[in-house]
């Protein structure tokens, strides 16, 4: 069950720092730019700029854009890689005009996940951004689609647009889409849906209501954006889902005149390094821990092996791993100091037998406090429970 919550209808217009993502299915019609609308979207982040906010923009399309130079067919990664070659270029130049016609500067950032993961990847990726955002230009993101492939790939870019907004700790994160939020069930084939406007943790039910992927040019559907909610609302960031499709969106929904899902945070904003802790994308292996456990952590404990009733997975010391309630709640991520071997072999023991049963004594803490991100209130827990 979702809180009895109020529209935080003004959020777009009381955020700092805001990351808008525009998805392709709005700004490419059969293969070709929507100039005008893109020029719309300028004017309304010039607005927003002159408001004092400051904006970074995640923007897809270079794949739709750049499938026409291929013959609009694409058969393979290889051709996805060239078409998005192609239409980067262009779909960057395009931002480049929009902007300029309002006396903005754009300013192009490709990245991949290892240069959010890798925390010195990431640091420098902040600082570069840091550096455009203070000087009011326009970072424009997308991901490295030429070289991303399986593993080293957001593969949508909802959630780099999540990712992006806590490596700037934005306050919002804006999905600007061909629909306008969440529904109980993919509007596309059950018409009559009912719309959600406010949803406070990313609980199974809300998951399960995510349908197939909308458009042919997209990659996420509604699934990536709750994804994405996810990273958001972990980070301590409120974000929206909105359609973008008529001109000048943002600003009908900064006037609250916009329907959209706003997703709620119940977190206080995490430090830096537990958002880029809570931000990892696939975690490599899952910790399922009792009821005491979970109390303890969100007192603010380290995660102790006695509390910990399941090891899931493979993964090496350090690597980042999931915390599941064992209602199956995921609760939080945390950096391991064991590999799952020895994690499961300490499973619900003390630690004055770890030296006996791996034949070193390593640390008391599986999961060190500072190295655990909660990713969801106790009070959203529970109320999810
Ligand atoms: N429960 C749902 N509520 C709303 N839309 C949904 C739902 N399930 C699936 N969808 C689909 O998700 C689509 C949006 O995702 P996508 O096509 O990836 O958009 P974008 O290109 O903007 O990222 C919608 O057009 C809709 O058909
Ligand atoms: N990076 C790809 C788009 C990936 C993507 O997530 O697309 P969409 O679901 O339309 O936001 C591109 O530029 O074509």
């Amino acid at each position: 069950m979702q809180h009895e919550q109020e529209i935080p209808t003004d959020r777009l217009l009381k955020a700092k720092r805001v990351v808008i993502k525009v998805g392709s299915a709005l700004l490419v019609e059969r293969g070709r730019l929507r100039r005008r609308w893109l020029d719309a979207l300028a004017a309304d982040i010039v607005a927003m700029r002159a408001r004092g906010q400051q904006v970074a923009l995640v923007t897809s399309g270079a794949v739709g854009i750049g499938r026409a130079a291929l013959g609009g067919v694409i058969r393979d990664l290889s051709d996805r890689q060239a078409a998005a070659a192609v239409g980067q270029i262009r779909l960057f130049d395009a931002y480049r005009r929009a902007l300029a016609r309002y006396g903005a500067v754009g300013a192009q950032m490709l990245l991949t996940p290892g240069d959010t993961e890798d925390r010195l990847r990431h640091l420098n990726a902040r600082a570069t951004m840091e550096a455009l955002l203070t000087r009011s230009i326009i970072p424009i993101v997308n991901e490295n689609d030429t070289v991303a492939f399986d593993k080293h790939k957001f593969g949508d870019n909802d959630r780099l647009a999540a990712r992006v907004g806590q490596l700037i700790s934005a306050d919002l994160v804006v999905l600007l889409s061909d629909v306008d939020g969440l529904y109980e069930a993919d509007p596309r084939s059950v018409p009559d849906a009912a719309h959600i406007p406010v949803v406070t943790a990313i609980t199974p039910e809300i998951k399960a209501k995510a349908g197939r992927a909308g458009s042919s040019l997209g990659t996420g559907g509604m699934a990536a954006k709750i994804a994405a909610a996810s990273l958001a609302l972990g980070a301590g960031s409120y974000m929206a889902i909105a359609n973008g499709q008529k001109n000048g969106a943002l600003g009908a929904l900064a006037r609250g005149e916009a329907r959209a899902t706003w997703f709620v945070p119940s977190s206080e904003p995490l430090t830096v390094r537990k958002q880029w802790i809570a931000a990892t994308v696939e975690p490599s292996g899952t910790i399922i821990v009792d009821a005491g456990a979970v109390k303890a952590l969100y007192a603010g404990n380290s995660l102790l092996s006695v509390g910990v009733t399941a090891v899931e997975g493979e993964f090496s010391l350090g690597d980042p791993v999931r915390v599941r309630s064992a209602m199956g709640q995921d609760i939080g991520i945390g950096l391991i100091s064991y590999d799952s071997d020895d994690a499961r072999i300490i499973a619900r023991k003390r630690s004055e037998h770890f030296e006996a049963l791996l034949g070193y004594q390593g640390p008391d803490a599986l999961i060190h406090r500072d190295n655990l991100a909660m990713t969801i209130h106790q009070d959203a827990m529970e109320e999810a429970q």
